[in-house]
């Protein structure tokens, strides 16, 4: 079992292009910006969004195949689609919103309610087989239509922010629930989300999708240390820069040099956490080699520290104790000098 699929969509001011192979089994996140097609392409998987060129395999079957003029119907599909309201037929209690599927597929009313209620019970929701859908939770909401979703038994999973619709409270417990479920269940799942946190927890492999192009593929932990975007870097909390390295010495496009601790060679990537970043008012002693004056433009609250947002060539983020905001004086405008050990800066080819 496996998902191959090359979505071409084509809108007045936007163009998806997307590539994406799902293995059995395999939890991958489509994460992106806002406006980024990311629903855009679970629609095109679902059937819902016509695909200008390209194709939808599933284990092997086309669900559309753009040259071969195949278009298999949405309710025709062997999938399950969790949506971001959950989509619940408010009329219909929690165990005949699951059991709808089957019934759909022709299963008899008897053996759909009883197949519906093992899968209640197997997500803990026994007790709620009775209630509509406006006296559930919004965890339980996403329980029972994520339920609904795997009843009949889908080859293809997919999950729209299957996550935001909760409060962050509950959003913990529920994060952890789905991602015991997904691990049980043993089809392709593709969850779509742009909360890198759901991402990171429930995914196996992340594919970040920006202005409807894949920028970059990999694991969580790769993605996580190995940023090769803006949006990547700034998720995930890193500086980043690209240039180019000559031995332990990368020079930016703004003309400035990075030194690193190991030598490179060519087009690099340099990465390092805005904790790396130390500040001073006055040029530091010993001058360390990675050391630039920059202007404050920005000072907010980051966790149990300061984010300082530093303007210049390179232009930097700082995480600095909030007694080091007051010792320097750090409002915007400022000029402070900004120092990054070489150790603390990781490179990598572009
Ligand atoms: N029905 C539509 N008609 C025309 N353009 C649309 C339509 N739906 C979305 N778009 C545009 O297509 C692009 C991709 O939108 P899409 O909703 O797929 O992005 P997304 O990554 O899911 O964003 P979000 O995280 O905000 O949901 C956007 O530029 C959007 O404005």
């Amino acid at each position: 079992m496996s998902l191959r699929a090359h979505l071409v969509v084509t809108r007045a001011r936007f163009t998806l292009d997307v590539r994406l192979d799902i293995e059995p089994g395999e939890v991958v996140a489509l994460l992106g910006p806002n406006g980024a097609g990311k629903s855009t392409a679970l629609r095109a998987l679902a059937g819902l969004e016509p695909l200008a060129a390209g194709s939808v395999h599933l284990d092997g079957a086309p669900l559309d195949d753009v040259a071969a003029g195949v278009h298999v119907p949405p309710q025709q599909r062997a999938l399950g689609v969790v949506f971001q309201d959950y989509l619940l037929f408010p009329h219909l209690s929690a165990l005949d919103n699951v059991a709808f599927g089957l019934r759909a597929r022709g299963i008899d009313k008897a053996a759909a309610r009883a197949h519906a209620l093992d899968l209640l019970r197997r997500m803990g929701l026994a007790d709620l087989a009775d209630v509509r859908p406006r006296q559930l939770s919004g965890g339980q909401a996403q329980r029972v239509a994520l339920a609904r979703a795997l009843a009949v038994a889908p080859r293809l999973l997919l999950l729209d922010e299957p996550l935001a619709a909760l409060d962050a409270a509950t959003r913990v417990n529920v994060r952890a629930d789905l991602r015991h479920h997904l691990s049980a269940y043993g089809g392709c799942c593709l969850l779509v989300t742009h909360d890198p946190l759901d991402a990171m927890v429930l995914a196996d492999r992340l594919v970040i999708l920006e202005n409807g192009r894949v920028t970059q593929e990999g694991t969580p932990v790769e993605v996580a240390r190995t940023p090769r975007t803006d949006y990547v870097a700034r998720l995930v909390g890193l500086n980043l820069y690209r240039g180019v390295a000559d031995g332990t010495r990368v020079r930016l496009p703004g003309g400035h040099e990075i030194t690193l601790a190991h030598a490179g060679e060519g087009e690099v990537f340099v990465a390092f956490p805005p904790t790396a970043v130390a500040l001073y008012r006055t040029r530091p002693d010993g001058s360390p080699r990675n050391c630039w004056e920059v202007g404050v433009a920005s000072v907010e609250r980051h966790g149990d520290l300061v984010r300082i947002r530093l303007e210049g060539d390179p232009a930097l983020l700082a995480d600095v104790t909030p007694s080091a905001v007051a010792e320097l004086g750090l409002t915007p405008g400022v000029r402070v000098w900004a120092a990054v050990k070489a150790t603390e800066i990781r490179s990598y080819p572009a």
